[in-house]
């Protein structure tokens, strides 16, 4: 059950490639109990994802962190979840840097990274995982296939779109955390629009679970447009680009 990655444009497909090739099945450890990610982003307000993100494809290096020493300063900032990017080459995370993270915390961790094989939402869920990310882009149709078998697990998913087409995917498997990226994964453009647009158009059409808005929000001003139509925003490159990782958060969402 793996996606076609060749029809995967630019870094976004090569990106993948990559990972499909290095997925190798391995003993992992047994899975802990671990915290609703759902429940904690239906907390009332906007609940804020804070990212632990060493470097990216659109920035270069970011920042060179203690995963779990931001994640603690995240916490102590007033972050619902965090989030844990783990794939190595383009943003410098690894499942260790999630496994950390989960032994520092007691939020629930979305793993971030670029799922193109089932094996990866095991491993999630070994590491200490409360979801999983899946990108419609990457899976096209079998995004209902991995929804499914990440729900098996006991994991929830984050079920990314960016355009129309991949909403009405999304739609059509049974999402129930939506994540709306104002950052085209090809062309690495962000558009702040995209998040408001597609979260109405995702309302309109009858979507009552979790909205979530993605990628470039700096300034509290960037987050107004969200009031009253999403649950949630995942902020990421912002916060660690800030000395005060807790000061930063708190300034954006307080
Ligand atoms: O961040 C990138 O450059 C990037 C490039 C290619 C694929 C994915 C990428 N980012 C993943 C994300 O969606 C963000 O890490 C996340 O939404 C946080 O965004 P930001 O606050 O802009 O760091």
């Amino acid at each position: 059950m793996r996606p076609d990655l060749a029809r995967v444009p630019g870094v976004l497909g090569e990106i993948a490639r990559r990972r499909a090739l290095e997925v190798a099945p391995y003993p992992l450890p047994e899975a802990q109990a671990v915290p609703s990610f759902k429940e904690a982003l239906l907390r009332p307000g906007l609940s804020v994802i804070a990212e632990v993100k060493k470097q990216s494809p659109s920035e270069g290096r970011i920042r060179e962190v203690d995963p779990a020493e931001a994640a603690l300063a995240y916490a102590r900032g007033g972050a619902r979840a965090i989030s844990v990017l783990t794939e190595p080459h383009r943003f410098g995370g690894s499942l260790l840097d999630l496994k950390r993270v989960r032994e520092a915390v007691d939020l629930p961790l979305l793993r971030k990274d670029f799922v193109v094989d089932p094996f990866m939402l095991e491993e999630a869920r070994a590491f200490g995982a409360s979801a999983v990310l899946l990108i419609v882009a990457l899976l096209g149709e079998l995004t209902g296939a991995y929804l499914e078998r990440a729900r098996a697990l006991g994991l929830d998913a984050l079920v990314e779109v960016h355009t129309e087409k991949e909403l009405e995917i999304a739609l059509e498997a049974g999402a129930e955390i939506l994540g709306v990226n104002n950052r085209d994964l090809a062309t690495l453009r962000i558009d702040l629009a995209t998040a408001p647009r597609l979260g109405r158009l995702a309302r309109d059409r009858g979507f009552e679970g979790v909205l979530v808005a993605e990628s470039g929000y700096a300034r509290k001003e960037d987050l107004r447009p969200l009031a009253g139509l999403f649950d949630a925003v995942l902020i990421g490159t912002s916060l660690m680009k800030s000395p005060d990782l807790e000061g930063a958060l708190r300034e954006l969402v307080g």
